[in-house]
Order: C-alpha cells, then sequence, then structure tokens
C-alpha cells in the first residue's frame, strides 16, 4: 500500500470505540449452497450502513444474521463471529429473545399486526416487562410514534387497526413497534420498496432523525437512497463483501470496477 493509500485506510477505518456490531469471516449456507463468503464487516455505531449489490448477493443474509433471523430457516447455517458490543451473539448462552430486543428489525412490506395503532406499539414493551404501569406505557407509545415521526396523524386515531393505516404510515408504525423496546440496532430490509415517493421521503427522513438514537443497517437496491440516508456503505457481489467504507467516497471514488459499475448502473 502506498503512504497516500494507507493514510486513506485509517482515515476511513472505523475507530475500535465506534464499532456497534462487528462480523468477522462470517459465511451462510442454505442446505449445500454458500450464500455468504467469509465477511468481515463493521458496524458503525450512531450511523447508517447501508448494505447494496445486485439481486441475490446475499445482503438480506447478512442483514438477517445480524439478529439471528437466520435461525428461523431450518436448513440455514452459519459460521464466523458475530459481535454486538464486542459480545458473540451466536454464543449458546445468548438469549434470541432478548437479542431481538437488541437489534430490532423492519420488513420490506409493512405488517403491522391485526390490532389496533395502540397495540401495535404497546406489545413489545409489555411482553418485555418494560412497564409497571397503563400510564406508563401510554407514555412508551405515544413517545416511539413521535420518534417515528407519525404521532400528529395517529393520536387521534390510536384504538384505530393499523392495518387501516396507508402504506407509508403503516411503515412508520412499524418503526415505531421497533423503537418501542428501545432496542440499539434497526436492520431495515428494502423498507421503502413498497412506498410511494411522498412516503419514501418520509421514511428516509426519519432514518436520519433516527441515527441519532440507534445504530441502522438498511438493505436497499436504491443507489440514491444509499447516498442520501447513509454514512457508511458495503457493497455485495455473488456472496462476497467487494468493498466497504464511507460512502461519500464510495459513490465519487469506488475502489472496485465492480462497485463503480454497479453504482453507475451498468449492472445489477
Ligand atoms: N431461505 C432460503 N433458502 C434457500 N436459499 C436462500 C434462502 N434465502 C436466500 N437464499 C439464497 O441465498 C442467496 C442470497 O440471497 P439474499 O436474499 O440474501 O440476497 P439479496 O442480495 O438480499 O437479494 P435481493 O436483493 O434479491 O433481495 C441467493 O442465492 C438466494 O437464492
Amino acid at each position: 500500500m502506498t503512504e497516500a493509500a494507507t493514510e486513506m485506510a485509517v482515515d476511513t477505518a472505523i475507530k475500535e470505540s465506534a464499532i456497534k456490531m462487528r462480523g468477522t469471516d462470517v459465511s451462510v449456507f442454505y442446505g449445500e449452497k454458500q450464500a455468504l463468503f467469509d465477511v468481515n464487516l463493521d458496524v458503525a455505531r450512531n450511523s447508517v450502513t447501508a448494505l447494496i449489490g445486485p439481486s441475490g448477493c446475499g445482503k438480506s443474509t447478512f442483514l438477517r444474521c445480524l439478529n439471528r433471523m437466520n435461525d428461523t430457516i431450518d436448513i440455514c447455517r452459519v459460521t464466523g463471529e458475530i459481535t454486538l458490543e464486542g459480545e458473540n451473539i451466536y454464543d449458546p448462552k445468548i438469549d434470541v429473545v432478548e437479542l431481538r430486543a437488541r437489534v430490532g428489525m423492519v420488513f420490506q412490506k409493512p405488517n403491522p399486526f391485526p390490532k389496533s395503532i395502540y397495540e401495535n406499539v404497546a406489545y413489545g414493551p409489555r411482553i418485555h416487562g418494560l412497564t409497571n404501569s397503563r400510564a406508563e406505557l401510554d407514555e412508551i407509545v405515544e413517545s416511539s410514534l413521535r420518534k417515528a415521526a407519525i404521532w400528529e396523524e395517529v393520536k387521534d386515531r390510536l384504538h384505530e387497526p393499523g392495518t387501516g393505516l396507508s402504506g407509508g404510515q403503516q411503515q412508520r408504525l412499524c418503526i415505531a413497534r421497533a423503537i418501542a423496546v428501545s432496542p440499539e440496532v434497526i436492520l431495515m430490509d428494502e423498507p421503502c420498496s413498497a412506498l410511494d415517493p411522498i412516503a419514501t421521503a418520509k421514511v428516509e427522513e426519519l432514518i436520519d432523525e433516527l441515527r441519532g438514537n440507534f445504530t441502522i443497517v438498511i438493505v436497499t437496491h436504491s443507489m440514491q437512497q444509499a447516498a442520501r440516508v447513509s454514512q457508511r456503505t458495503a457493497m455485495f457481489h455473488l456472496g462476497k463483501l467487494v468493498e466497504e467504507g464511507v460512502t461519500d467516497k464510495m459513490f465519487t471514488n469506488p475502489e472496485t470496477k465492480l462497485t463503480q459499475d454497479y453504482i453507475t448502473g451498468r449492472f445489477g
């Protein structure tokens, strides 16, 4: 490495203290088929990390490793190590329910429970025993809906079904539901792909606000979205991590031709 390249590497690497999650040599197999190959990727605290790459490259697979969502797929096997604040989340002593409260998830398609808006948000805090009284629960529901930038739209209809909201509102309700259990990390798998441009802009704005309090990892097919919302980007291709680093740098001066070609729309 030249001196300038070394300097750049130091400049763009995440400082140890800023690492919230770290994947080391992560490989994932679905039965015989290997979907991820020795991925080494750090997730920076209080920032948004975008996972990009063509369809089938393993973005969602990696995302799901971060809260052991892959455990729910029988044929899926994960090797390597993933830490949260230095602790291996695949250690047998880890309580997976607790892990998923610390590392929450928002899915591609808004999926509110068939319950009221209030109950959608109150459910998590209640089952995790986070409140002692109805007043406390009311407070969590309100503050979560406020943080998810949907309070004003729903405050007068809290006891109406969550499924009666528009798609964009439903997605913000799902974000409020994720926030309600005070996670440290929020994983988002293409959270705007089912939304129109106005709802997408609202959710993107919200993501930017949330990074003050949470660490966010987002899978997106939209290069514009990755560039708008993330501070760091990781590019995957055929199950391998091709390149990762500061988003602005990756979009203006990528290290690999593969990334260059992908972000300029030559393939994918
Ligand atoms: N449940 C599963 N069973 C078997 N193979 C799977 C499963 N989920 C994903 N795969 C395979 O693993 C590879 C990576 O898939 P993954 O969904 O992680 O990619 P992706 O980059 O998120 O794709 P997309 O952008 O299309 O959502 C693909 O070859 C896919 O077919």
